[in-house]
């Protein structure tokens, strides 16, 4: 039987020394920290990926380095299934087991009972596709990874430089390369033609869009975003902002998709370039994330985060399944998580099934896989629409009975090209935007008139043990430490459509408070007033108390 190459992997190993104050953890979003303490965790991943794809029968697996919308000192690295899907979530746990042997031989040991426990056959190929994106730190971390690579004999494809829902098309469409499912040709080309094909069948015969500002974050999104440009031509007039991928300092900072979603504004480079009636869309930065706004014609701002993306797709495709005659046969559905508006919710609601499950894309993904068709979005711009196996087939198998509803599925059938369905992917889901406005004739207008947003607030409070916050109902309800809910409860009936809930961060070392309100000074009141519940509660130090607490 095959066993570990030990040499090359401990030559390589002592050349990624694993810094030995640091503690590292794969969590919602992959290891995610400062750039320059992350070599010997990418060097360890480049080994775990090939592992993961042995496990896998040889199939592909995909490594992104990236840190999203963090700062640009930071990076990260996440993996990619042969799906296209994030890591099963019992690997999660042995990356981080990995990432934390302290030296060469622990490391060496942790990688032989992983082989063991896991059950992997080492006498299986092992095929990796890596991607980063413009992150100043990103060469030296992928030379490190492709050390991993080189130390377990991994066949590796480089990627390049691109966005990470592109690197999640190249994963499926490698595995699905040839087959009768197949995803589509497995370049960025092959993206960007399958994107822009099913576009401009989808808009053929309207109006056509007037052009939309992109504002790429001055990251990746801004070269992806120029290449689909030029395959969309005048099919999608764009105006792009925030390009400077080679400025230092740049990279989400005041501008992209996490900035106007927080701040709840333009990013101010944007101020001058905007006019009144104008549409504008920001990706973050590895471009998975999309925040659409416009100006009225008073040139008053207007934010159409995830929750209204949804509330517009959902609305369309319940109504392009009803024309097409499959309302009987086809079910929609929608999945949020907690931070969805209280009004999209409403509405949603009013129209069809929505469930609501924890934060992190991967809970939303995998509640979406229960329907026909799955809608999810995170308010903050995540999400997609995925449509079921079963359903693609009926699809592509349905007799329309008249021309009306051989139109609608022709419509439905180019959607299921369009949409990225592997993971949240800002320019696929801003195409997706873009038809259904041109569909219904819609501006920013219409489109925010779906429902009005109930006036909310996010507070941030600093906890010594975050980890005592235990919820359930996801995570709507807390359940330690006892009494806070009760105390929270009483709070909020005091206000008029109150709602609020506390949650640990997966992400930072924060424990997050959320409440909306019919009106705005409440929902900022209540928010303030859970928050210094909780400080208290977590026995917060009186004189650091943040003086916004109530
Ligand atoms: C309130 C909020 O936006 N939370 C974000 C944030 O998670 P936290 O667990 O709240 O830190 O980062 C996640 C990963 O990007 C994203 O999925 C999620 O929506
Ligand atoms: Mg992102």
């Amino acid at each position: 039987m095959a066993g570990l190459p030990l040499e090359a992997i401990k030559s390589f190993s002592d050349a990624h020394p694993k810094p030995s104050e640091l503690h590292f953890q794969y969590g919602t979003a992959g290891f995610r920290t400062l750039g320059n303490t992350l070599d010997s965790v990418i060097f360890r991943v480049g080994i775990l990926a090939g592992l993961r794809s042995k496990k896998m029968d040889g199939r592909t697996i995909g490594v992104m380095v990236t840190a999203s919308h963090n700062p640009e000192q930071d990076n990260g690295v996440k993996l990619v299934d042969p799906r296209g899907e994030m890591l099963e979530a019992s690997w999660e746990a042995h990356a981080t087991v990995l990432a934390n042997a302290p030296t060469t031989d622990a490391l060496v040991e942790a990688l032989e009972a992983l082989v063991i426990n896991a059950k992997i056959d080492l006498s299986k190929p092992s095929r990796v596709v890596y991607a980063r994106d413009t992150r100043p730190s990103g060469p030296a971390l992928i030379s490190a990874l492709e050390d991993g690579f080189k130390a377990l004999g991994v066949e590796a494809r480089d990627g390049g430089i691109t966005t990470t829902p592109i690197l999640h098309y190249l994963v499926k469409a490698i595995n699905t390369k040839g087959s009768s499912e197949s995803y589509g040709e497995d370049s960025e080309e092959g993206y960007y033609t399958k994107l822009s094909e099913s576009f401009k069948k989808l808009i053929s015969g309207r109006t056509k869009p007037s052009p939309l500002v992109i504002d790429c974050a001055n990251g990746v999104g801004a070269h992806a975003a120029a290449k689909l440009s030029t395959y969309l031509g005048e099919s999608l007039p764009m105006i792009l902002e925030n390009t400077a991928t080679s400025t230092t300092g740049t990279l989400n900072d005041s501008c992209g998709a996490d900035y106007v979603k927080t701040m709840q504004r333009l990013p101010p480079n944007l101020v001058n370039v905007m006019k009144p009636g104008q549409r504008a869309c920001s990706l973050d930065g590895d471009a998975d994330r999309l925040m659409y706004y416009y100006l009225d014609e008073r040139g008053l701002f207007h934010m159409l985060d995830g929750d209204k993306i949804a509330a517009l797709v959902a609305a369309f495709i319940v109504e392009l399944v009803k024309l097409a005659g499959l309302d009987s046969e086809v079910k929609v559905g929608v999945v949020q998580t907690a931070y969805a508006n209280g009004a999209s919710t409403k509405y949603l609601a009013e129209r069809l099934p929505v469930k609501c499950v924890p934060t992190g894309v991967k809970h939303l993904h995998h509640a979406a896989e229960n329907y026909n068709i799955g809608v999810y979005f995170e308010a903050n711009g995540h999400g997609t629409v995925i449509f079921s196996p079963k359903t693609q087939e009926k699809l592509a198998q349905h007799e329309p009975s008249t021309p009306a509803q051989s139109t609608a599925l022709n419509h439905l059938i180019n959607l299921t090209q369009l949409i990225n369905q592997t993971v949240g992917d800002a320019l696929s889901d801003m195409l997706l935007v873009e038809v259904v406005l041109a569909h219904k004739s819609y501006s920013g207008v219409e489109w925010n008139s779906l429902y009005a947003d109930l006036p909310n607030r996010l507070v941030k409070v600093v906890v010594s043990d975050r980890n005592s916050f235990k919820t359930e109902d996801a995570e709507r309800r807390l359940v330690n430490p006892p009494g806070l809910q009760a105390k929270i409860d009483e709070l909020v009936q005091r206000y008029e459509a109150g709602r609020s809930f506390v949650r640990p961060s997966g992400t930072e070392d924060v424990v997050r408070v959320y409440a909306e309100a019919a009106v705005k000074a409440q929902a900022d009141e209540l928010a303030f007033r859970v928050a210094g519940l909780v400080y208290d509660e977590a026995g917060g130090d009186a004189s650091k108390r943040p003086k916004e607490f109530l």
